[in-house]
């Protein structure tokens, strides 16, 4: 007879942005990359996935999806089919090595996923979804500690590359691995979060339309035509990789901030290298790297030493990246030459006052007082209102956390965390703010 109780679990995880690029497959189908690749995990408090599955013999239309509140054929999708298998496929193996455990994974299951940020929208939304999705199942099946964290990320990885990043907190390496099977394409942590944690983000937000060129079609489009490509992971990517790892165990921010801008121009000089060409930057985005660019020059000349890094993934939104005491100076720069971006100082940078919005003011911020002597102020004119949209003031923050977990009345979290109600249908949207 099959088991009548109802199992759940309900997990969040954060979005990471890579200062090391991952920028093509060997695999597409595994999802094995091309290159290794580091990323900076982002804090769930601010942009996050939330993900409950809930298995019951009673779901008798077999396994359903719903993203956002809106029903997803996973049949149509290898990759959620892939994360789910492989998961069902752990547990199945347990249940058979241990009869004392519940027999859920042939159970169908009910999952449900929201993000509060925009989904698709070059906002490494599949990196956090992914990530939320395994977590959430490792968690209903009790995968760990038999499946380690970079076990998990092996599994995530065949959601979405990005994804597998996502598990750890802190500071992260996906090592490309060389296996044809994937066994050794993981992700590992190379410091937690706690090891740097004023590290600070800055996400400006030029545009949350969908974007053009998908990564996963633009990857492999660089694959096949860009010579550029070739040379960056031979060449390019192996050294940086052990400079950012030192830039990282030394905390030295202007060794981070040159490694990172030099890979993120790397990574985009390789789109535009593809035949035909993938522009992910626009005009906007090219401005914010000359401000960057003047203002850590004329910091250069003055202390020896950059303040903020910029990296763009595929698309125009520019993340920088400063330490916390930096952040005041950029965040007044970038609103000096792109006013009238919404911002919301979630960790109250900027003591009162500084939560209003700035849509309808449309007189430029002043320019920050401290800049470097010599920094030349007409290096970029002042922006349209608007050009850049947003502002998301985040840091540096940590791994996947299990929010709820339930068999029946047993419970363990807070049941209100769970998206699924007791018909397994889809709760609600997220009760939490969205940004
Ligand atoms: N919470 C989620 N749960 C499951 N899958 C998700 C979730 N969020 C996003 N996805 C999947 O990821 C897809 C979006 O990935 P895509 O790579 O197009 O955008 P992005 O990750 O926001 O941008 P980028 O990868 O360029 O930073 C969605 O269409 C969906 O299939
Ligand atoms: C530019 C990037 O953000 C590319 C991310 O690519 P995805 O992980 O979205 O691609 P798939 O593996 O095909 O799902 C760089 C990075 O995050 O390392």
């Amino acid at each position: 007879m099959a088991d009548p109780k109802t199992y759940t679990a309900t997990c969040s995880a954060p979005v990471n942005i890579a200062v090391i690029k991952y920028w093509g497959k060997r695999d597409t189908s595994l999802i094995l990359p091309t290159n290794d690749s580091l990323s900076v995990t982002l804090d769930q408090d601010h942009l996050r996935s939330v993900t409950t599955a809930s298995a019951s013999a009673a779901f008798e239309a077999g396994d359903r999806l719903w993203l956002n509140g809106i029903e997803e054929q996973i049949k149509d999708s290898k990759r959620l089919l892939a994360c789910i298998q492989e998961c069902r496929k752990v547990r199945k193996s347990r249940e058979e090595a241990d009869a004392s455990l519940a027999k859920m994974s042939d159970l169908p299951l009910h999952i449900c996923s929201e993000n509060n940020f925009p989904t698709a929208a070059g906002l490494a939304s599949s990196a956090s979804g992914f990530a939320a999705l395994v977590a959430t199942l490792a968690s209903l099946y009790s995968l760990q500690p038999t499946l380690s964290t970079s076990d998990l990320s092996r599994i995530a990885r065949q959601g979405s590359g990005s994804a597998c990043r996502s598990l750890f907190g802190g500071f992260v390496a996906w090592q490309s691995g060389t296996s044809p099977d994937g066994s050794d394409s993981l992700a590992v942590e190379v410091a937690p979060k706690s090891h740097w944690p004023s590290l600070q983000a800055l996400i400006c937000v030029v545009s949350d339309a969908k974007k053009g060129t998908p990564s996963t079609a633009g990857m492999q489009q660089s694959v096949a035509t860009s010579p550029l490509l070739q040379h960056r992971i031979k060449n390019v990517v192996p050294g940086r990789m052990v400079e950012m790892g030192k830039a990282v165990q030394a905390k030295d921010f202007d060794l981070f901030a040159e490694v990172t801008m030099n890979d993120s121009n790397n990574f985009h000089a390789c789109a535009l290298d593809t035949s035909p060409p993938i522009f992910y930057m626009n005009d906007t985005s090219r401005a914010i790297v000359q401000l960057i660019e003047e203002y850590n020059r004329s910091s250069i000349e003055e202390t020896g030493k950059r303040r903020v890094a910029y990296t763009y993934d595929a698309g125009p939104n520019a993340v920088l990246y400063a330490e916390e005491k930096e952040v005041p100076t950029v965040l007044a720069l970038v609103r000096h030459y792109f006013p009238n971006a919404d911002f919301d100082d979630t960790f109250n940078l900027l003591g009162a006052g500084a939560n209003a919005s700035h849509r309808g003011a449309q007189a430029p911020a002043e320019l920050p007082s401290g800049l470097p002597k010599t920094f030349n102020k007409d290096i970029i004119q002042v922006h349209q209102p608007g050009s850049v949209r947003r502002l998301i003031h985040t840091r540096v923050g940590d791994g996947p956390r299990t929010l709820h977990k339930a068999a029946d009345a047993d419970n363990v979290g807070d049941e209100k965390e769970s998206l699924v109600g007791p018909d397994g249908l889809p709760l609600r949207l997220q009760r939490a703010k969205r940004v």
